[in-house]
């Protein structure tokens, strides 16, 4: 079912438009505090926006207009057709299994044999069929997760939301259940927030970062991680990103404290903004000017060496490299000092800048 939202929390500083196309997995990430929590439950029904619309297929959820003229339409968390997955999986502990599945289509005024026909269905999906007699306190944490995942599927949910499902489970069992989650997420309108990208690459078709209560970037998870916008995107690429405005062969950063020498045709024309993604590991570090003419390069001071198990990283203000112990050995002496970063041009990915809701005034 095809899903749009509009919202503005104003106490919250939350401003967001996403929309969900039929089938459609889309990950939402951000930084604690950023606003997908507030996204989430205005959706569910648990929060109501200062204004703002949203729509699942032909329902509207809410039409909240901003200034108070016309009508304004709140349709309750149980009449929307979406199911909420929180963190914890929730289960009415006095129920069995079985049970708390067939809870949903029970509440939908199926009959208890359908209910329960239902929940069998779905407990199957979820690889949970021989726990249908047991209570919530005999499961683990994994299980306990499938069961909420069940629940949730068995109202027949027009979009389901998902806040962090694997973030309370011990990695142990995090695998198995993301797997399943895979398969059932096939064809369904789904949100899931996550501060994981293996979640967004496994999961989701698109993903939406969200800083500051507005949305920062967008697009798959191959364009939002290999081309990153942002710092928060980048962290989570785990790569170091520059950007700045290109001078010929040569990116100058935003504050003007570092010079990116040497890019090969670098995309776009002279003064625009430009992008640069590089992973650490692509990095080195020497004391003097790197001998190789070809090899991008900049100058900047070394700030710390940190070790970080079998290997050391190399931190300036705008640039990591992760370098041997070896190596980290002989840079000992120059922390403090300017020092050289270089890459070969097989390791950066160059893109012109695409400026960020952010960013706007
Ligand atoms: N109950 C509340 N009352 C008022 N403000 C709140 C409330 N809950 C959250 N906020 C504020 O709203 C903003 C968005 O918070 P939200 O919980 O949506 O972020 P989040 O992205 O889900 O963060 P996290 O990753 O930590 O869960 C933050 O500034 C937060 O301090």
């Amino acid at each position: 079912m095809t899903f749009s939202v509009d919202l503005h929390v104003t106490d919250r500083d939350v401003r967001l438009h996403l929309t969900v196309a039929a089938g459609e997995t889309v990950a939402v990430l951000g930084p604690n505090g950023a606003g997908k929590s507030t996204l989430l439950n205005s959706i569910a029904g648990l929060i109501r926006p200062d204004s703002g619309r949203s729509q699942l297929g032909g329902t509207v959820l809410f039409d909240l207009p901003a200034a108070g003229s016309g009508r304004r339409v709140w349709r309750p968390a149980h009449r929307r057709g979406v199911s909420l997955l929180a963190q914890e999986p929730l289960l009415f502990p006095h129920l069995s299994v079985l049970d708390n599945v067939a809870f949903a289509p029970r509440s939908a005024g199926a009959s208890a044999r359908h209910a329960r026909e239902t929940a069998m269905h779905w407990l199957r999906q979820v690889d949970a069929e021989p726990l249908a007699a047991r209570r919530p306190a005999e499961l683990s944490g994994g299980q306990a997760q499938r069961i909420a995942v069940a629940r949730a599927l068995a109202s027949d949910p027009g979009l389901l939301l998902l806040d962090e499902p694997l973030a309370a489970l011990d990695i142990s069992v995090a695998p198995a259940v993301r797997r399943m989650l895979r398969r059932v997420l096939v064809d369904r309108s789904a949100i899931i927030v996550t501060h994981d990208v293996l979640d967004a690459y496994t999961l989701a078709d698109r993903v939406i970062i969200v800083e500051n209560g507005r949305i920062s970037d967008e697009g798959t998870p191959a364009e939002v991680f290999d081309r990153p916008r942002g710092a928060f995107a980048a962290g989570l690429a785990g790569l170091n990103l520059l950007t700045g405005i290109r001078r010929g062969t040569t990116l100058i950063t935003a504050d003007a404290v570092a010079a990116v020498a040497n890019l090969p045709e670098p995309g776009v024309t002279e003064g625009s903004p430009l992008s640069l993604a590089v992973r650490p590991a692509a990095v080195a570090v020497s004391i003097a000017p790197p001998t190789d003419p070809r090899l991008i390069r900049l100058q900047a001071e070394l700030i710390d060496l940190e070790p970080r198990g079998d290997f050391v990283r190399a931190r300036s203000a705008v640039l990591a490299a992760d370098v041997s112990p070896k190596e980290a050995a002989q840079l000992d002496t120059a922390v403090g000092s300017p020092v050289w970063f270089s890459f070969p041009t097989s390791a950066a990915t160059l893109y012109p800048t695409v400026p960020s809701e952010n960013s706007a005034p």
